[in-house]
């Protein structure tokens, strides 16, 4: 069970392809944004219960010369948007455009942002004031729960219907659809968080 402490607020960390909308290689364009089945429902369980909502999403493509900050700006604006409409207010957005390897000139890095390091959610809960201990992670990969479990969050949600990513996985909880993590978030709340 998860209960809030006076040393700051509650949070539920969202990756973004593969949790808040369906993984599409290197998605930046509004048309390829489909949201996935149930996140709306979901998150507005969460907010509803006053866990802060904070993005934390690698996005490398822009690294990669694939897209710019500016498209990734115009896609988040528009998820934003279309939260905002479903009653959905989310805390902050957080990205890394960096990748170690095929970075372009500035963006080959090795960041303590880039998932599976913790830097992201490290920064929000600074931030943001929240509380890490009383938080969860949801994500779609291995290198999510791991930024979770390396930034000291307890419950981290693994999004997946790969069952040799199932075994191998270090995930609190395991659901194989978006569309499960409301029932996984009445069970972790049931006491009253
Ligand atoms: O919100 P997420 O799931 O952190 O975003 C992942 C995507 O940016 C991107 O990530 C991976 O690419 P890199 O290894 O970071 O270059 C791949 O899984 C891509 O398919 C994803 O779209
Ligand atoms: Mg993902
Ligand atoms: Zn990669």
């Amino acid at each position: 069970m998860i209960n809030a402490t006076a040393a700051g607020s509650k949070a539920v960390f969202l990756d973004r392809d593969g949790i808040i909308n369906v993984e599409k290689h290197y998605c930046y364009r509004i048309n390829d944004f489909e949201f996935t089945d149930g996140i709306f429902e979901a998150l507005r369980y969460m907010q509803s219960l006053r866990y802060k909502l904070v993005v934390v999403t690698n996005q490398a493509g822009i690294g990669r010369g694939y897209y710019t900050e500016a498209d990734f700006m115009r896609v988040t604006r528009f998820m934003l948007d279309r939260l905002g409409r479903e009653g959905i207010r989310m805390d902050r957005v957080y990205y890394s455009p960096f990748h170690p390897v095929h970075g372009i000139g500035y963006y080959r890095k090795n960041s303590p942002c880039r998932k599976p390091n913790p830097g992201m959610i490290v920064q929000a809960a600074q931030e943001l004031h929240i509380d890490l201990s009383a938080s969860m992670m949801v994500g779609d990969k291995e290198t999510d729960i791991e930024a979770g479990i390396r930034a000291g969050i307890p419950v981290n949600v693994l999004v997946t219907n790969e069952a040799a990513a199932a075994a191998q996985s270090k995930a609190s909880v395991i659901v194989p659809q978006v569309k499960d993590l409301l029932a996984v978030f009445k069970a972790m709340t049931a006491s009253g968080a």
